[in-house]
């Protein structure tokens, strides 16, 4: 092993240690930052991100609201889930897990979420002041990937980035907080042509696919910085990444792992931006 590990878990340690004195700070003016989660359905998966979602919350002090509904729920009704919390004042985020049943209309929900409140960045309000770099909502995982590079003390600037995969959620938000931070990105996805041929120029790399082994020794640059941002789960139910790990970290300068990189990091951006969210509300200068 070259490569030092990127401890996502660790990372997280620290910040959510962070979010808690602030927590306690907005406490002592009498707001507790409080996160609703509405789960539609019974996904195995879903359930215990939900749960570790909320006892994030727990942990850092913050309110949590967790609501469980029946794959049955209509859209109407979780509409009206939603305009509630919109209009309940102890909710200062809002998030609606995905994916959600096939006659719901993933998009439409989150469009009904109030934008102050979208702290999983999703609404295409969050979006569009990301792409034009006014303040909002950043989505939780590129933004955790982005804190894994601050905390190496990576500079940015002048330097090549590529992003596998393009989804709303990760490839698009990651491409453009790597521009913002002045690297030459490039968004490579299954219509990429010779893919290795542009992971190997990179010096950082982004794999945010889905599928196992997309990035394989071969095909990085050494000394590179390397970005899991995959779940996946192996023949023998393991979870495991996008990178095939044990060949890669002998080549790339940097490594995340999976489980214990991207993940927690995610989560922890979630609290940060319900933080960041009660203290717009109240009037604190967002940290
Ligand atoms: N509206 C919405 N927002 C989300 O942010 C959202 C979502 N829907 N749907 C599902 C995905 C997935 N996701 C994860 C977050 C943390 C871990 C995580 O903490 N993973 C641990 C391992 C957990 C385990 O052992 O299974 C780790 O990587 O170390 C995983 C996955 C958030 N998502």
């Amino acid at each position: 092993m070259t490569a030092q590990l990127i401890d996502g878990n660790a990372l997280s340690r620290q910040l959510r240690a962070d979010v808690a004195q602030r927590v306690q700070a907005l406490r002592n003016r009498g707001l507790t930052p409080g996160l609703a989660v509405i789960l539609v359905g019974d996904n195995p998966a879903s359930q215990v991100y939900v749960r570790n979602k909320v006892k994030a919350c727990e942990d850092t002090g913050m309110h949590s609201v967790l609501e469980t509904w029946p794959a049955t729920l209509s859209e109407a009704e979780l509409l009206a889930r939603v305009q509630a919390m919109n209009n309940d004042p102890t909710i200062h985020g809002i998030l609606v897990q995905l994916p959600l049943p096939a006659h719901i209309d993933a998009q439409k929900v989150i469009e009904a979420i109030s934008p102050a409140k979208d702290v999983d960045g999703f609404h295409v309000a969050s979006a569009g002041a990301l792409m034009t770099g006014l303040p909002g909502f950043w989505p939780c995982t590129p933004h955790g990937c982005m804190k894994m590079l601050e905390h190496i003390g990576y500079e940015l600037r002048g330097k090549h980035a590529v992003v596998i995969g393009r989804s709303n959620i990760v490839g698009k938000p990651m491409a453009l907080m790597l521009l913002q931070a002045n690297a030459t990105v490039t968004v490579c996805h299954s219509g990429t042509k010779d893919l290795a041929a542009f992971t190997r120029q990179a010096d950082v790399v982004v794999a945010a696919v889905g599928k196992r082994n997309v990035l394989t020794a071969d095909m990085v640059k050494p000394g590179a910085v390397v970005i899991d941002v995959g779940m996946n789960r192996n023949e023998a139910g393991k979870l495991c990444g996008d990178v095939d790990f044990d060949g890669v970290k002998d080549v790339a300068g940097w490594i995340t792992p999976v489980p214990g990189g991207v993940g927690p990091m995610t989560i922890t951006m979630l609290m940060v931006n319900t933080l960041d969210s009660a203290e717009r509300q109240a009037g604190v200068q967002a940290g």
